[in-house]
């Protein structure tokens, strides 16, 4: 701590040029630094409205803020080129200021929205449809529909040619469970046509979930469907094509699995607008007034990033002890109420680190169904560098050099880590900083 008699004489001292009291009263109390006097000038803005050079020196060397600015929004260097002091203003101008000489760090965007699995869509979803009992009816009962079948949110898939695709099943396929009352079908969309069709001639596909023991039902269709066993890492054997319209099936039948009831009074609700809203049957509850978010599909955004060290070399990467052996991943967190995405990410990195953060750069995102996050993709460049993991959720946080990296990604024997699988925004992620553009 300082006096106000020493923060006096200290601006005082930087007015007047006498250096060697700056530095006297500077190696008494760092904190004077940056300081502020009555009239909100900082001893950098009066040594540079003043003219002292040499005071300008003593001050920057000491690592002053060059940045702020006074009552009139002038910053040191103004106020130096105001009153002619045209050599502190050299001087102030050839400082870097330490922000944006980070964000050059930041990769470049990427040109292209990059193909990410589980974001592909080859359905359109047709909202306007959802409220058309007609013609959802009518898209039930046709021959040509497709019904995605899940057990427990596990898709029915078969295998064959070393991937594991959808089973497509038919109306009959479905029947005993479409006759169920109680059954959600989710209506996901219509096949993208290459020229305009009659509504008519739309290939409409649909989703449904069973609880039941599918023991039965499996033994009369095709003897190689099964049902994906487990979310992670089941769900990354899907095919690239299939593993979107998964994302987007499973994430609403999830919500219905886990919401059948009103939140807001516990009542029992109906399901509308083809399995994308629940409505509360009882007259007068709240969710009825206005538009209420307990009535629609959850989305959970949470921020995942890449954190890129100061020196423009390293990256912070940590292991969950959930994690298989050897697994190193990009830092993520569930963004909170009332947050923005950048908050979020120096938030959840500081508490899984204790690094700071400065710039954050969006990069792309992806849906991830378990239940249903979206994944925000960023890199950031730390401000610090020391790292102490919070040992509740990470087993271990530090630094990994771009070499480190790129052996980790072409799978070297020399590599010290495993990355993230393809499949996950994290591996996006340290791919697009390293430059790498094989096709890995
Ligand atoms: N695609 C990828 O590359 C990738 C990588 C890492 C994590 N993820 C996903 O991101 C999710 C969030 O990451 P995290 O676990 O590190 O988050 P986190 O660091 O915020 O910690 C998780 C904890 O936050 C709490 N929490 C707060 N809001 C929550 C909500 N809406 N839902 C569930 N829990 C909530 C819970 O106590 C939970 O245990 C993971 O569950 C995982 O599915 C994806
Ligand atoms: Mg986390
Ligand atoms: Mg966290
Ligand atoms: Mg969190
Ligand atoms: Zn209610």
């Amino acid at each position: 701590m300082f006096s106000d008699e020493l923060l006096a004489r200290f601006l005082d001292a930087s007015s007047r040029g006498d250096v060697e009291t700056v530095s006297v009263l500077m190696s008494r109390s760092t904190e004077l630094l940056n300081q502020r006097g009555e009239q909100g000038w900082t001893a950098l803005m009066l040594a540079a409205r003043n003219g002292h050079f040499d005071v300008a020196k003593v001050l920057l060397s000491h690592g002053c803020d060059t940045s702020g600015t006074n009552r009139s929004g002038q910053t040191a260097a103004d106020v130096a080129q105001f009153w002619g002091n045209l050599h502190i203003a050299r001087l102030l101008a050839s400082v870097p200021d330490p922000v944006p000489d980070l964000r050059r760090l930041l990769p470049d965007r990427a040109g292209e929205e990059p193909d990410t699995f589980f974001n592909r869509e080859f359905l359109d979803r047709m909202s306007v449809k959802r409220s058309d009992s007609e013609w959802l009816d009518s898209k039930r009962a046709s021959p040509d529909s497709v019904f995605l079948l899940f057990h427990k949110l596990n898709p029915l898939v078969s295998s064959g040619a070393g991937e594991t695709r959808l089973c497509k099943l038919g109306a009959p396929g479905v029947q005993e469970l479409l006759k169920n009352g109680d059954t959600v079908v989710v209506f996901l969309g219509v096949e993208r046509q290459e020229k305009q069709e009659k509504e008519d001639n739309l290939v409409a596909w649909f989703a449904l979930d069973t609880e039941d023991d599918p023991t039965e039902f499996l033994k009369t269709e095709d003897p190689g469907c099964f049902f994906l066993p487990g979310a992670m890492p089941g769900l990354l054997r899907l095919s690239d094509d299939d593993a979107g319209v998964v994302a987007q099936a499973r994430s609403v039948l999830a919500w219905h699995s886990r919401y059948r009831f009103c939140p807001t009074c516990g009542s029992a609700t109906k399901v509308e607008e083809a399995g994308y809203k629940r409505t509360c049957l009882r007259a007068g509850c709240r969710s009825l007034q206005g538009v209420h978010n307990t009535c629609y599909p959850r989305v959970d955004p949470v921020v995942i990033m890449l954190v890129l060290h100061p020196d423009g070399n390293q990256c912070l990467l940590g292991r969950k002890k959930t994690f298989p052996p050897g697994l190193f991943s990009c830092l993520a967190g569930f963004v909170e109420p009332g947050e923005a995405l950048e908050s979020a990410v120096r938030r959840e990195v500081l508490e899984e680190s204790g690094v700071q953060v400065g710039p954050v750069q969006y990069l792309s995102s992806q849906a991830w169904p378990m239940p249903s996050c979206l994944m925000i993709g960023c890199h950031c460049v730390a401000l610090t560098t020391d790292v102490t993991a919070d040992e509740n959720e990470i087993e271990e946080a530090r630094w990994f050099t771009r070499q480190q990296v790129i052996d980790a990604l072409v799978k070297d024997k020399r590599a010290v880590f495993n990355m993230p699988p393809r499949q996950a925004i994290a591996h996006l992620l340290l791919k697009h900083w390293t430059g790498f553009n094989a096709n890995l």
